[in-house]
């Protein structure tokens, strides 16, 4: 068997290659549409606690502008490199359009163990990236926003410099804030909801009972615990989670019974691991792809599910709450063996649209209630679910294949407008 590429920018370009060959556009849209438009790479020096300095690498790409300021989050994560950052982005750009919001895609990142720095260490890093990219950075630019390994704190750094070396207090250059500084209420949560309410649909459609469906999630960080949460919800009983600790690596659990959100949230804040969490027992990563559940959700990290897991997977439907957890070739096991993947561009919409709900408050300078933001998110995320399931219907191809035909399509629309080809 030939080994799988698992670089995600290969990854994300067939997708593109895909959609642009099933609406028959000019070769110059997918040359367009194949690299970021801009990618900055940076050496950011940190003095660390003990007084050596130490350099980091830190990268932003902004992908396509067409439609609107680049936006998408930063990645403190050691395997960060340029190509990843730059699939990260491309993906951003179709997000935007999956749920109509006035964005192109970008994506930045550090490679770094976050685990590993001091809070101040940390703090010095955030400022240091935001040092090197300020003048490529704007509420009318490009709109970075949390990811993995890094939230409303390093947020609050990140605007506060950016603030300092501007001179203009102009909060809606990053979103995913704290609410105490201008940040969303719902925000937090927007992407797990939004998993949830897809997750939601999608079984509709395949005739899964939400109230009886068993359900594993991959991942219980962000994305994951909210998605748990909000899943569970729906009455839906989680039987596995899936999860990372720095000693043992990879891991999962198993609860016939079914987890509780707030008991695996209270033991992951005290313990930040659910390793020995006691209300489980322990199976291996084969056992958790071949749980006989009706849905699965990849809330971790790329690349989750090669060909090798596509085969031991036996539900109905994939929900891909991650950023590219399905490579290209375990797309196409899973859709031979007739399981519905719902696309990460579809699923995971929920966080950047939250994200715009944040920056139009913050440049209206009047805020909403947790209700109304939660309201405007699961209305946008119906109406994208079933544009995007019109698409389907229509031209019986798969969700990931509407949802780039979608995008792609719009995105071409408002080039050629622009007199870009
Ligand atoms: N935070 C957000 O609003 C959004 C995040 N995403 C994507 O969702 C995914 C998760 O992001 P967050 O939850 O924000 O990150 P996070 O840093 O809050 O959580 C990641 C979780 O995944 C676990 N993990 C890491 N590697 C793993 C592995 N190999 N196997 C199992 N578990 C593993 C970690 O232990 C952690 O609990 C990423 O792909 C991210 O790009 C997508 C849309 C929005
Ligand atoms: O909230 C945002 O702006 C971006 C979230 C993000 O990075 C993502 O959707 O992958």
């Amino acid at each position: 068997m030939i080994r799988e590429n698992l670089n995600p920018l290969v990854s994300a370009q067939k997708q593109i290659k895909d959609a642009c060959d099933a609406l028959n556009l000019e070769p110059a849209v997918y040359e367009l549409l194949k690299e970021p438009l801009r990618v900055i790479e940076l050496s950011i020096p940190v003095k660390m606690d003990d007084g050596s300095i130490k350099v980091f690498k830190g990268y932003r790409a902004a992908h396509n502008d067409a439609v609107g300021p680049n936006k998408g989050g930063i990645r403190f994560h050691p395997d960060v490199n340029m190509d990843e950052v730059k699939a990260l982005s491309i993906w951003m750009t179709f997000k935007c359009c999956i749920t109509g919001i006035p964005y192109g895609g970008g994506k930045g990142g550090i490679a770094v163990d976050p685990s590993e720095l001091s809070q101040g260490e940390l703090e010095r890093l955030s400022r240091g990236y935001i040092q090197g990219l300020y003048k490529y950075l704007g509420e009318k630019i490009d709109v970075p926003a949390p990811d993995v390994n890094t939230n409303g704190q390093i947020m609050s750094w990140m605007l506060d410099e950016y603030c300092k070396l501007t001179g203009e207090q102009s909060l809606g250059m990053i979103t995913g804030k704290p609410v105490e500084w201008g940040g969303s209420k719902g925000r937090n949560e927007a992407t797990g909801l939004g998993v949830a309410v897809v997750a939601r649909e999608a079984a509709k459609k395949l005739g899964i009972d939400m109230s009886k469906a068993r359900v594993a999630i991959q991942g219980f960080g962000n994305v994951g615990s909210f998605t748990v949460k909000n899943v569970q919800g729906q009455g839906a009983t989680i039987v596995a989670i899936g999860e990372w600790d720095k000693n043992i690596g990879t891991f999962a659990l198993y609860n016939e019974e079914g987890f509780d959100y707030e008991e695996l949230a209270y033991y992951k804040a005290k313990h930040h691991t659910l390793a020995n969490y006691p209300k489980a027992k322990m199976i291996s990563l084969e056992e958790f792809w071949s749980l006989d559940v009706d849905i699965i959700i990849p809330a971790a990290m790329e690349n989750a599910i090669t060909e090798k897991e596509a085969e031991l997977i036996k539900t109905k439907l994939v929900c891909e709450a991650a950023n590219g957890p399905i490579t290209p070739n375990a797309d196409k096991v899973l859709s031979e063996k007739g399981i519905v993947v719902t696309p990460d561009i579809l699923t995971n919409a929920g966080g950047v649209t939250v994200s715009y709900f944040e920056w139009v408050q913050n440049r209206y300078g009047y805020y909403w209630t947790e209700n109304e933001v939660v309201e405007k998110e699961e209305r946008a995320m119906m109406d994208a679910f079933y544009s995007i399931w019109s698409i389907v219907e229509q031209y019986q191809v798969s969700v990931r294949k509407a949802a780039y035909m979608h995008s792609v399509k719009k995105i071409a629309d408002v080039m050629k407008l622009r007199g870009w080809y």
